[in-house]
């Protein structure tokens, strides 16, 4: 008898937060064919959902609509919906590290992360780490991550994450971006079976620069960056204003785009995609995928959750997983 696959591990994320009633959802909608599990505390699941507590991986065994399996992880309380409480803080961070451990060793087959509110695990636990991203760099070992958001419409990069806007220009810098373009290049190779990935990088300012009017970045050393990896055999475009490069036609032009900051390559991508959009994080030596969205507490706990973009994510783990 052949061994069933081994599952897709979901965590918990923010427990005042929709993730446990938007994985509910994505379990009842997808687990007929992709095996999961979810690690939480099974009082913060909504209560009308059927589960059962497991106590590894490898009893989750066949895909199964009947119950959810849940590998338990006990919070101090209770949650209030839209409410973070500063007790939960820990339990989040290790579930994340729980999950990482279950996919290191091969237990997991990949990783699928529901939101975490970045500010009330500081608050609560002292979390040193900005997001999920950097915290899973720092969990692998690895120096150097990279942040994409996909859809079926588009792919982006930021080359800088979770930092101020204040501090984007001194933050980017040639080698970031050349790790960021190699990471990008590598793992739609490698992951996303693209042979040679177009990628279109932005510029920083506006209309990239005007020709140093407004902001030299563009010509000082993006540019010269871009025709070095030209040179090296990479499909670069750019530096491109950033206002033009996100258009259908634009769009059909490259396989992912790389912005300088954070919301120059997200904005684009949650406006025209938000239910569909998945967060991956390329460069791990395992694989990890979240829903594009956050804790959305102003609706948490009320039944209005679209839960579609963690379907994808999980669909996209899963996939993903099967190469590993
Ligand atoms: N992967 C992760 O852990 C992520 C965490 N966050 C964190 O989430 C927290 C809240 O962030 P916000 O900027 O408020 O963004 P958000 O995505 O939580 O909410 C923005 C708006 O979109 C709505 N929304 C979000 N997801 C939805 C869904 N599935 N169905 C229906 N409506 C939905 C919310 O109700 C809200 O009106 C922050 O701490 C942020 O850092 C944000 C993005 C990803
Ligand atoms: N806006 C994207 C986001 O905040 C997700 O970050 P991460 O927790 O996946 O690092």
């Amino acid at each position: 008898m052949s061994r069933p696959s081994r599952p897709v591990a979901i965590t918990c994320g923010e427990p005042a937060g929709i993730g446990p009633e938007i994985a509910a959802h994505a379990w009842a909608a997808i687990s007929s064919d992709i095996p999961m599990f979810w690690i939480g505390d099974p009082r913060h699941l909504p209560e009308d959902v059927p589960h059962r507590l497991i106590d590894s991986p490898e009893d989750v065994g066949e895909p199964s609509t009947d119950a959810l399996p849940v590998l338990s992880h006990v919070f101090e309380s209770t949650a209030l919906a839209g409410v973070p409480q500063p007790g939960h803080a820990q339990g989040v961070i290790d579930v994340i590290a729980r999950a990482v451990d279950l996919v290191q060793t091969g237990a997991a087959c990949a990783i699928c992360t529901a939101p975490i509110h970045k500010k009330a695990l500081q608050d609560g636990a002292n979390f040193a780490y900005p997001g999920h991203t950097e915290y899973l760099a720092a969990l692998a070992g690895v120096e150097d991550v990279v942040m994409m958001l996909s859809s079926d419409q588009l792919r982006v990069v930021p080359a800088t994450i979770h930092i101020a806007l204040d501090q984007v220009p001194q933050a980017l810098t040639p080698i970031g971006l050349r790790r960021t373009i190699e990471i990008t290049a590598q793992e739609l190779q490698n992951r996303f079976g693209i042979a040679r990935p177009r990628i279109a990088v932005a510029g920083l300012n506006p209309h990239a620069g005007e020709g140093g009017s407004m902001g030299r970045q563009e010509i000082d050393w993006i540019a010269p960056l871009i025709v070095e990896m030209q040179g090296e055999g990479y499909a670069l475009t750019g530096p491109l204003p950033a206002d033009t490069m996100f258009h259908a036609r634009a769009r059909a032009g490259y396989d992912a785009a790389v912005a300088m900051y954070h919301d120059q390559a997200l904005i684009p991508i949650k406006t025209l995609d938000f239910d569909r959009g998945v967060n991956v994080t390329l460069g791990l030596p395992f694989v990890r995928t979240s829903p594009d969205h956050g804790t959305a507490f102003d609706i948490a706990g009320q039944g209005r959750a679209n839960p579609t973009s963690m379907i994808e994510a999980i669909k996209l783990a899963w996939q993903m997983g099967q190469k590993t």
